[in-house]
């Protein structure tokens, strides 16, 4: 039988797997791993409902524009975050101030994605720390607003807003991440959560480091 990603069980300790693969000895983030996080972080969110699919639709984009950087003529230098930021800065493919010419710029597309797993990173801390009635629309919500809420519009804030209140309960959230009670997720958020974090961090510096952090 085919083997069809779309039908195997969901589970999230296999993508947060990805995650902490995705850093090198020498602290440089491979870009194929950061990608299929994303890819399994996308299809979880599906299986919550169709009321995401504009949040996954945004996200599907995006990963894409990666894969295609990673498939085209010049994928050796998008092998690492490090090397397409050296490529692309050294080459003027990166619309710096306004947006222009290079609107799929690698650098652009990551620095969403980025914005991204700091809201992921958040939500998932305070999923680690919730009790049995903690709500997750707050905990998602309030992940939002400390993250990537200041990077979107009035319109797109509102339509998370709605979203988020589709968000099952607790104990249907963590049935639905496949990794055992509540104990064993807890307990597999923080082996994971370090290591996002520093995935987070590396690429921030980068960013910081060369004056990326506001890509138009
Ligand atoms: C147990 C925890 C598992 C959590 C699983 C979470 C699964 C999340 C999967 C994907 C997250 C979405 C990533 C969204 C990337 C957004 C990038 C972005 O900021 N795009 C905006 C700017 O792009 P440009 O216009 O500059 O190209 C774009 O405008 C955004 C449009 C869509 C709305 C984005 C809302 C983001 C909300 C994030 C929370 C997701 C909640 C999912 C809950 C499970």
């Amino acid at each position: 039988m085919a083997d069809n990603k779309e039908d195997q069980k969901f589970c999230l300790r296999e993508v947060l797997d990805v995650f902490k693969s995705c850093l090198t000895e020498n602290k440089e983030v491979v870009i194929d791993h950061y990608v299929a996080g994303w890819r399994g972080l996308v299809r979880f969110m599906n299986s919550l409902g169709s009321v995401f699919s504009f949040i996954s639709k945004d996200a599907v984009t995006k990963i894409q524009i990666m894969v295609n950087h990673r498939s085209g003529e010049n994928a050796k230098h998008y092998a690492t975050i490090q090397s397409m930021v050296k490529y692309e800065l050294e080459n003027g493919l990166v619309d710096l101030t306004k947006q222009g010419s290079f609107p799929t710029s690698g650098c652009r597309t990551l620095l969403r994605l980025h914005r991204a797993l700091r809201w992921l990173e958040l939500f998932l801390e305070r999923l680690r720390t919730s009790t049995e009635d903690s709500k997750t629309c707050v905990m998602c919500a309030d992940a939002y607003n400390e993250s990537l809420a200041q990077y979107h519009p009035w319109i797109i804030r509102k339509a998370a807003g709605v979203a988020f209140f589709a968000l099952p309960g607790r104990p249907t959230f963590f049935e639905v991440m496949n990794v055992g009670p509540p104990e064993q997720v807890v307990a597999m958020l923080g082996d994971a959560l370090p290591l996002i974090s520093e995935v987070y961090q590396v690429t921030e510096e980068l960013y910081s480091k060369h004056n990326l952090l506001d890509l138009p």
